[in-house]
C-alpha cells in the first residue's frame, strides 16, 4: 500500500451553473453577483436590484445562452478545468493531490479543501486559474480559502499560484496555441484582437491592477509572435463605464473597414460562456452583420498540450522546496 500524498494542489476557475436551466443560472448568479469584490455598490443598494431586477431576468436570458454552448460533458468551463486537473494529475504522479474547485457552484472550495485534507494533505497549493490579477477574481479565491480555513481547528500550510501575465511560460503556451491556429486557417488575418473580460473602469481608478496587466500580456506575445496584437474587453455588465474598447464595437468597426480577423482570449485558461457563445459565436455575427467576411475564434489553452504544460511549470516551480 502506497503512502497517500502529504501536498495537493488546488486548481480553481471561477464557476459555472450545474445546467443550462433558468433555475440554476439564478443560483449561480445569486452567488456570484452578491460577492462584494465583484459588484462594488453598497449591497443596500446593490442586493433590491439584484433580487428585484437582474435575479428575475436575466437567468433566462443567460439559460439560453448556456444552452448554445453545453456539451455532454456539462458546462465548457466545468469539463475543461476537470481535465485540467485530471491531466496535472497524470503529469505530477503520485507525489501530489491534484483537485479543482469553482469560486461560486460546484464542486465549491471547502468541500474540496476538505476532501484534500482528509487524503492526508497537510500542505495545498491553491492555483487560481487568472492570468491577470484582478480583485473580483483572485482575491476572491484567496478570500474563500481564507473563510473556509476560519472554520478549520487544525489548517493546511498554504500556497497560492501568483498571476503570471508576463510569465515566459505563459507567453509561450499562447504563442504556441495561437501559431497553431493562424496555420490551419484557410486566410492570413489583418488583426490579431486579445479580447479580455472587462471589469468596471473604476476599479482600475482605485488601483486595481487588472487592465495594466492584460495590456502588458498583449505586448509580451506581440512581440513574441513579431506581428502587433489589438486589445478590447468584453462581457460589459450594467450601466457603469467598463474598460473600452469594448470587443463588440471594435468587430463591428473591423467588419465594416473590411478586415479579417482572427480573436483570442488569453485571460481566460478555459473555454466558456464568455468565449464560446459571446465571442466565437455572437462576436462572429456582431463581425458579419457590420460587413465582415473573414472572422476566426482561436480557442483558449484549456487542457491542450501547450496549456497543460504551462500549468505544470507554474505548479512544479510553486510546490518547490514542497516536492
Ligand atoms: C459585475 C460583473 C462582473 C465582473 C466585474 C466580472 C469580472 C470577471 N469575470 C471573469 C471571468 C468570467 N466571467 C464569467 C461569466 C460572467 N461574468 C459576469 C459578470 C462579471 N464578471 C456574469 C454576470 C457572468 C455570467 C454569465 C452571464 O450571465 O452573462 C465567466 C464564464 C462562466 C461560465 O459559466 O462559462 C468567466 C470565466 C473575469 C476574468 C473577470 C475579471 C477580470
Ligand atoms: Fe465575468
Ligand atoms: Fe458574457
Amino acid at each position: 500500500m502506497t503512502a497517500s500524498p502529504s501536498i495537493g494542489a488546488l486548481l480553481v476557475n471561477l464557476g459555472t451553473p450545474d445546467a443550462p436551466e433558468p433555475e440554476a443560472v439564478r443560483r449561480y448568479l445569486a452567488e456570484f453577483l452578491s460577492d462584494r469584490r465583484v459588484v462594488e455598490i453598497p449591497p443596500l443598494i446593490w442586493q433590491p436590484i439584484l433580487r428585484g431586477i437582474i435575479l428575475r431576468t436575466r437567468p433566462r436570458k443567460s439559460a439560453h445562452a448556456y444552452r448554445q454552448v453545453w456539451t455532454e460533458a456539462g458546462s465548457p468551463l466545468a469539463a475543461i478545468t476537470q481535465a485540467q486537473a485530471v491531466a496535472l494529475q497524470s503529469a505530477l504522479g503520485s507525489s501530489v493531490r491534484v483537485a479543482h474547485a469553482m469560486r461560486y457552484g460546484n464542486p465549491a472550495i471547502g468541500p474540496t479543501i476538505d476532501r484534500l485534507i482528509a487524503d492526508g494533505c497537510e500542505r495545498i497549493l491553491v492555483a487560481p486559474l487568472y492570468p491577470q490579477y484582478s480583485g473580483a477574481t483572485t482575491a476572491t479565491v484567496v478570500d474563500a480559502v481564507g473563510n473556509h480555513l476560519k472554520s478549520l481547528r487544525r489548517q493546511p500550510a498554504l500556497r497560492f499560484l501568483p498571476p503570471y501575465p508576463d510569465d515566459p511560460a505563459y507567453i509561450a503556451a499562447l504563442r504556441t496555441s495561437a501559431e497553431a491556429a493562424l496555420a490551419a486557417l484557410d486566410f492570413r488575418p489583418d488583426v490579431l484582437l486579445a479580447s479580455f473580460h472587462g471589469t468596471p473602469e473604476r476599479t482600475r481608478e482605485l488601483g486595481d491592477p487588472y487592465y495594466e496587466q492584460c495590456c502588458d500580456t498583449a505586448r509580451h506575445l506581440s512581440s513574441a509572435l513579431g506581428r502587433p496584437v489589438e486589445v478590447a474587453f468584453q462581457s460589459r455588465f450594467g450601466r457603469a463605464k467598463w474598460l473600452e474598447p469594448a470587443t463588440d464595437a471594435v468587430l463591428a468597426e473591423l467588419g465594416a473597414a473590411g478586415k479579417s480577423v482572427a480573436v483570442f482570449a488569453p485571460g481566460f485558461a478555459a473555454d466558456c460562456l464568455e468565449t464560446l457563445e459571446e465571442l466565437a459565436i455572437r462576436g462572429k455575427a456582431q463581425f458579419a452583420e457590420a460587413g465582415g467576411r473573414d472572422f476566426a475564434y482561436l480557442p483558449c489553452l484549456n487542457a491542450d498540450t501547450p496549456g497543460m504544460k504551462l500549468i505544470e511549470t507554474m505548479v512544479r516551480r510553486e510546490l518547490a522546496g514542497w516536492i
